[in-house]
């Protein structure tokens, strides 16, 4: 099924996600997100699109509870999660994987090492450091590798393997994950066409399969257009267009990008040293599969 046909079927759909009049303002500035509200249905994916600085990072950051928003209501499954604490907040991040654009894989461990990680926020912290898993979780594992085009690298350490393999990696890890919502910052703007292509399709594979609802934050104008169902643009923090890719004009398009040009299908892809840079803080972050089991405790 194409997704501009997945979009129709799912109008009656109760939003998994519905962001209600959401704000987020940093310390002592402007606002990077302003009153936005949107809704991701089960089975949908929603490509957000706007020029840097528009608040797209901001605005799946405030989804999985990287940062708090300001203001407003993130409800998911029907439950507002935006000052979630303890074992709600717990629940959600389970529910809701995200996939990077740096990748954010332990580059010391194999590809299935990494790919059980997707498991930690189901166990216990102690389980989850001492690398406990059960022969089902590994069978689980390799069969997401394998999924993902990936099995003949279960073994292969992360760090020995190409940019597309490891976002494939980082997928096979937010589908043993099992959740509900897949977010997605930039995760093609480091791969080449190809490669970009692969991980787009598997995505509209998740939303479509698994029912997954996809939230995909994307430079690349010309793929947002062929793979969403639906595309949310931003500028400033506010949104400017939401609707079905067909109604995208070039028109609208050149509004929300101003002088800025939308990147085509290939966004520059950086140099190996530049992405090992950038990905070392991520791999720190609280988003990081270690780190969330650590803050959760006992599962
Ligand atoms: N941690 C932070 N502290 C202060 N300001 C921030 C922080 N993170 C982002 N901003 C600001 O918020 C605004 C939105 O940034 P954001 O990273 O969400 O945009 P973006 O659309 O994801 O950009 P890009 O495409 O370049 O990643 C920008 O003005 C940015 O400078």
């Amino acid at each position: 099924m194409d997704g501009h046909s997945a979009h129709a079927s799912l109008a009656g759909d109760v939003p998994l996600l519905e962001m209600r009049s959401v704000s987020k303002r940093y310390d002592g500035r402007g606002r990077a997100l302003s009153e936005v509200s949107l809704k991701v249905a089960p089975g949908e994916l929603v490509a957000v699109i706007g020029s840097s600085g528009a608040g797209k990072s901001t605005l799946l950051r405030c989804v999985n509870k990287l940062i708090d928003c300001t203001e407003g209501e993130i409800l998911f499954e029907g439950r507002d999660i935006a000052r979630a604490r303890g074992r709600e907040l717990r629940h959600a991040r389970r529910r809701i994987a995200m996939i990077f654009q740096h990748y954010n894989l332990v580059y010391r461990a194999t590809a299935i090492e990494n790919v059980l990680q997707g498991r930690l926020g189901y166990k216990s912290a102690v389980a989850g450091m001492l690398g406990r898993y059960s022969e089902d979780e590994k069978r689980r594992a390799f069969e997401a590798l394998d999924r993902v085009g990936m099995a003949p690298f279960a073994y292969k350490r992360a760090d020995q393997l190409s940019g597309g393999q490891k976002q494939r990696v980082g997928i096979a890890r937010a589908l043993l994950q099992e959740p509900a919502l897949m977010l997605a910052d930039e995760p093609i703007a480091s791969l080449d066409p190809k490669s970009s292509r692969t991980v787009m399709e598997l995505l509209r594979w998740i939303a479509t399969e698994l029912r997954v609802g996809c939230l995909v934050n994307l430079h690349q104008v010309d793929f947002a257009l062929e793979f969403s169902d639906r595309v949310v643009a931003l500028k400033a923090g506010e949104v400017v267009f939401d609707g079905a890719p067909d109604r995208l004009t070039s028109a609208t398009i050149a509004e929300i990008y101003g002088e800025a040009e939308p990147r085509g299908a290939v966004g520059p892809t950086e140099s190996a040293e530049s992405v090992e840079a950038a990905a070392a803080p991520c791999r720190n972050a609280g988003s990081c599969p270690v780190e969330a089991v650590l803050e959760a405790g006992v599962a």
